[in-house]
């Protein structure tokens, strides 16, 4: 059963902070296991990362064997059917060029004192990519991160699949295939994330690491973070709907149980004035949840993390929906434009009964590594910019530095740092 409120309950402030307090932090455990396994894999390279992917996926690897061979690569995607290839590639076609929207410009001006200021953007060198779940791993994440890395000019691409039982999804591959990614290793956890982050003999080190994954590799990323960069901690996944007596029970529904299909956390939450919709909907729900042939993932998602939430005006919703700063925030009025500048903090907005959260997973074009666990109140869905970085530009004429010296060498005075003002000083007048 999901839960229910009503904003206009008496208990209904505590029953909310208890829905915000749900998504948890990893434990002890499971930090001080990454730890171990950072600093073997940083001690013991290759061995190590061939002695944990065996033990975790049961893979039968060597040092030598962790790298897909072209060949390989080349067979695993001949087996996916042209109708896949077709879609997977509708669906870069679309990222790429939706993403080649996010190339900033550089730019240079100069000031009426005559210092040019400017912002220069280059690329990342390489980055990794983790695909998280092996035989469960979805090729259209793999087009998510790959797709922006190349649109922001990243050299080298390295992507990292575990292969539980030494399976893997050919699907995948296709996906890396149709994103001209070469580079690909079949390791996972938090070992792949060392390796990328360190560098073994057989895997050069990367800048940066993007992709989600379980709680063993979120928590790689954050103890790697300063070695590398990270791009965010993807988590389970979020919907919520936000609808009037205009949305069909039965659309919605369906919404909720494509988050909920996530499981492992994924949490679905409608917010709705018409309590007539909240019932039809719940009952829609089980309906369509008792014809879905894998239903128990579902389910559990459902169960365990779902809520309906009744309210008395939209605005009130849209408050709610800040407060709960979701992954994804789907608009299900007929006027989705009147609600959507009242929308703060969401990873992505989907505006209008006919727009889906699932058409934004596959090939609306916008990216769907987004930020979760209301970490959408300071973090943006993955993008080309986390694969760029900004350089400022500065330069001072002679007449520019004298006009700057003296607030200059003042500030560096309070500082006590009288080398810095001298650096300053001993330019003027020459
Ligand atoms: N937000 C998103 O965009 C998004 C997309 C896809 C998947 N996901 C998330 O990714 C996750 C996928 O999880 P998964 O487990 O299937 O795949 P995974 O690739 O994230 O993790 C598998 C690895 O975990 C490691 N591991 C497992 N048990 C361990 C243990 N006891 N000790 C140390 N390491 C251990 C192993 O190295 C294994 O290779 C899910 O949480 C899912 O919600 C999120
Ligand atoms: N909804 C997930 C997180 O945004 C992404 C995904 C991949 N495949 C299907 N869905
Ligand atoms: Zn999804």
């Amino acid at each position: 059963m999901p839960l229910r409120l009503d904003s206009a309950q008496a208990d209904f402030e505590l029953r909310f902070s208890q829905l915000l307090a749900g998504k948890r932090e990893a434990s002890q455990d499971v930090n001080d296991t990454v730890a171990g396994i950072i600093a073997d894999v940083r001690a013991r390279g290759d061995l190590a990362v061939a002695e944990l992917t065996n033990r975790f996926d049961k893979a039968g690897v060597t040092p030598t064997t962790l790298t897909f061979s072209p060949d390989e690569i080349a067979a695993a995607a001949a087996q996916v059917p042209a109708n896949v290839r077709a879609a997977l590639q509708t669906a870069h076609d679309r990222i790429k060029a939706h993403h080649e929207k996010q190339k900033p410009q550089d730019s240079v001006y100069t000031d009426d004192l005559g210092v040019t200021l400017g912002s220069r953007w280059t690329p990342v060198d390489a980055v990794g990519i983790y695909v998280p779940g092996g035989l469960a791993s979805y090729p259209s994440s793999v087009l998510m991160n790959a797709v922006p890395a190349h649109v922001a000019g990243v050299k080298r691409i390295a992507m990292v699949v575990p292969t539980p039982n030494g399976e893997i999804n050919p699907t995948v591959l296709a996906a890396a295939q149709i994103a001209g990614i070469t580079e690909i290793y079949r390791i996972g956890g938090a070992q792949a994330v060392a390796a990328l982050a360190y560098g073994t003999d057989s895997i050069a080190r990367v800048d940066k690491v993007t992709g989600p994954g379980n709680a063993y590799v979120a928590t790689a990323k954050r103890q790697v973070f300063g070695q590398v960069g990270i791009d965010m901690i993807a988590g389970p996944s979020e919907v919520l709907v936000i609808a009037d007596s205009s949305a069909n029970p039965a659309w919605v529904a369906a919404d909720l149980i494509a988050q909920a299909e996530h499981g492992a956390g994924a949490q679905s939450i409608l917010v709705t004035t018409d309590p007539r919709l909240a019932d039809a909907v719940e009952r829609e729900v089980d309906r369509q949840l008792s014809l879905l042939p894998k239903q128990a993932l579902a389910r559990d998602g459902w169960d365990e993390f779902g809520a309906i939430i009744t309210v008395a005006s939209l605005d009130e919703a849209t408050e709610l929906a800040n407060r709960i700063a979701s992954e994804h925030v789907e608009i299900a009025t007929d006027d989705p434009q009147a609600l959507v500048s009242k929308i703060r903090h969401a990873g992505a907005i989907f505006l209008g009964h006919h727009t889906p959260e699932a058409i934004g997973d596959y090939v609306g074009g916008s990216n769907h590594v987004l930020p979760t666990a209301r970490s959408a109140r300071f973090a943006s869905g993955l993008g080309v910019l986390d694969f760029m970085k900004r350089t400022s530009l500065l330069g001072c004429t002679p007449s520019a530095l004298a006009a700057l010296a003296e607030p200059a060498v003042t500030i560096a005075g309070v500082e006590d740092l009288d080398g810095h003002g001298r650096s300053i000083s001993i330019r003027l007048n020459r």
